[in-house]
């Protein structure tokens, strides 16, 4: 699956931009501030109705208008999927595949799907576990067609629930939707559980040509010690759950766990072998995605050379490139990429003011 064409229309410095990809490695470089993570932006725009830099997405359309347009021609075991989107001011959102108006984002999702690898992706292993769970709901979406709803139940269950716990409503007003939350959260968590087995698979391999040596243990905690039943917890901790207005345990407190021994990996390793780390869970994503549904996801790295010696670089696009997927990777000055690749990258683009070019 790759893209072989993207047009871009009023997104941050861009005005108008139409670029044809190459199926392979793309090298994307400019100057700072030139317009180079705009497009990877404005890709992953395209694949998920959202930045992965900003949550206002009305920041992203260029300041001189007001909706920005993306459109972008998908192949897909040898067919077309034409992708529209188009995004306005005042926070209405049209997409269309095919021509036909698509009416949830989860559809781009499935449609496009993408990975990110940015200097701020180690944050994934810093922040709090909300983003741990992004990442891990991510492959249970796309591995497990149940996935979603059973998750969207849970998150309605869970707001029902918890305004209720702010009126005070006695524990007999609960427990009704105490049963479906239970149903819903053994849904959300097997699927998750699955999903993270069959990750670590991978993963060992990976971790091994990119961190050998250091043993790094990787496993999923289901929001809520699994040695207890979760009907009971939710019963006994319903005065704690008044008291807080909201619900303590449950899926929505899943997280990833990595270790290198008793450490937390952040206490145990250096900011470049967490970014290698993170790299080695999104090259592992893909993978399985390929490996589940033939699928390939395609790679946003911004800004490949920070904080990356020259092996690792060189290390980090071999397993990229071994993956088969379309890869779009920016850098500040091409030589840093080109240096670390036993062959020319298949196509570069050259970013000035907004203005995309395609060098020959
Ligand atoms: N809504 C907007 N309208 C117009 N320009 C914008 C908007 N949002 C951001 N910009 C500008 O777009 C430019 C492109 O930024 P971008 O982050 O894509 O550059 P870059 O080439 O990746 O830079 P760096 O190498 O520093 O990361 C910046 O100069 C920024 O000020």
């Amino acid at each position: 699956m790759s893209l072989s064409r993207i047009t871009i229309g009023s997104f941050r410095n861009i005005s108008s931009a139409s670029l044809n990809p190459s199926d392979g490695l793309n090298l994307i470089y400019g100057q700072n501030g030139s317009g180079k993570t705009s497009i990877l932006e404005a890709i992953y725009f395209l694949g998920m109705g959202r930045s992965f830099r900003s949550h206002l997405s009305q920041r992203v359309i260029n300041n001189d208008d007001d909706k920005l347009t993306l459109f972008a021609n998908l192949i897909q075991d040898e067919n077309d999927c034409k992708i529209g989107l188009r995004r306005h001011r005042n926070g209405e959102i049209e997409v269309k595949i095919n021509g036909e108006k698509v009416k949830r984002l989860s559809t781009l999702a499935e449609t496009l799907p993408i990975q990110v690898i940015t200097p701020e992706s180690f944050s994934l292993l810093f922040e709090g576990p909300k983003a741990r769970r992004q990442f891990i709901d991510w492959g249970a979406f796309h591995s497990d067609p149940h996935f979603y709803q059973a998750w969207v139940n849970v998150r309605k269950v869970l707001k029902q629930r918890n305004q209720l716990l702010r009126n005070h409503s006695p524990y007999s007003q609960i427990q009704f939707w105490d049963k479906e939350l239970v149903r819903y959260a053994e849904q959300v968590t097997d699927i998750r559980n699955r999903y993270v087995d069959s990750l670590n698979e991978l993963l060992k391999g990976i971790i091994e040509r990119f961190l050998p040596q250091v043993d790094i243990k990787v496993s999923f905690t289901r929001g809520w010690d699994s040695k207890t039943d979760f009907s009971q917890l939710l019963e006994n901790q319903y005065s704690r759950d008044v008291a807080a207005g909201n619900t303590g345990s449950g899926p929505h407190k899943a997280d990833l766990r990595l270790r290198v021994g008793n450490l937390p990996v952040q206490d145990a390793l250096s900011r470049g072998q967490l970014k290698l780390l993170v790299c080695a869970l999104r090259i592992a994503q893909g993978k399985l995605l390929k490996q589940q549904l033939n699928k390939n996801s395609i790679y946003l790295v911004d800004d490949l050379p920070s904080e990356l010696d020259a092996q690792h670089r060189q290390l980090l696009l071999q397993q990229l490139t071994e993956t088969g997927a379309q890869i779009f990777v920016t850098a500040i000055d091409p030589l840093a990429i080109v240096d670390s690749l036993s062959r020319p990258p298949d196509r570069m683009f050259h970013v000035e003011q907004g203005l995309v070019t395609v060098i020959e």
